[in-house]
């Protein structure tokens, strides 16, 4: 679904942060980033949704070259993916099953509140849904966030350091929603600097260890 071949990207004109990278992510793989700060983690992801584009070699995105891609193109794309930040942002006067809803809202379509209120169930936030956002704890924002991140029904979902401010509970109940996500045939891409939550997750899942060092992409071996 996301092919990688000989990527290299840097911001404006200075050296490349990236290069010659080259990965191809599957339906329903499980994959985390790992890389010291400032190596490129989230710059990496960006380039996976099409936030960004590569200074050089291909990224090819469902099939498509995203260096080709019309706008259109690339609002079609962003549909397939959802993302997950370390600090998601909510519209703070709107409830949470509101915020839950407003990718389908943004996409032209009806509310389907069957499926928000299944969404609620599942990342188990039904008696926050009509709650405002600045009310739920770190936790619970973060199972908002991947309940609007899935309710486009996504192939991949990417997650950007989703557990770096959540204590070790709340880490493993979002990664145990992953591991549901991932269950159905669907890809993951998790970046987190946390070790143990990647010990505990092959405990689980099948997962591979992506590690940006140097500027290159490497896969870690099982001696994490
Ligand atoms: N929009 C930008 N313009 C210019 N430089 C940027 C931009 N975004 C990030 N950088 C730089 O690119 C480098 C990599 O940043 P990035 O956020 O991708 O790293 P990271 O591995 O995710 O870091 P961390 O683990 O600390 O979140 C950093 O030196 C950062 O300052």
């Amino acid at each position: 679904m996301i092919e990688m071949q000989n990527l290299s990207f840097g911001y404006g004109a200075s050296e490349p942060l990236l290069a010659d990278m080259s990965l191809s992510l599957q339906p329903g793989s499980f994959h985390f980033l790992t890389g010291p700060s400032g190596s490129g983690k989230t710059t990496f992801l960006r380039l996976c949704y099409a936030d960004l584009l590569p200074r050089s070699g291909r990224m090819i995105a469902f099939g498509q070259d995203v260096s080709q891609l019309s706008r259109d193109g690339i609002a079609a794309l962003r549909r397939k993916v959802g993302v997950v930040h370390q600090d998601p942002q909510f519209l703070d006067h709107m409830p949470v099953a509101d915020n839950i809803a407003l990718p389908q809202i943004v996409a032209g379509g009806p509310v389907d509140t069957d499926v928000i209120r299944d969404l609620l169930d599942w990342v188990q936030l039904r008696q926050h849904g009509g709650a405002l956002p600045p009310s739920l704890s770190g936790g619970e924002r973060q199972r908002a966030a991947l309940a609007r991140a899935v309710i486009m029904t996504p192939e991949l979902v990417i997650a950007d350091e989703p557990t770096g401010n959540l204590d070790w509970e709340m880490s493993m109940r979002l990664l145990d929603l992953l591991i549901e996500f991932n269950q159905a045939d669907k890809a993951v891409l998790f970046a987190t600097h946390d070790l143990n939550l990647i010990r505990a997750a092959k405990q689980r899942v099948q997962a591979r260890v992506l590690r940006i060092a140097g500027k290159r992409l490497q896969l870690a071996g099982a001696d994490l």
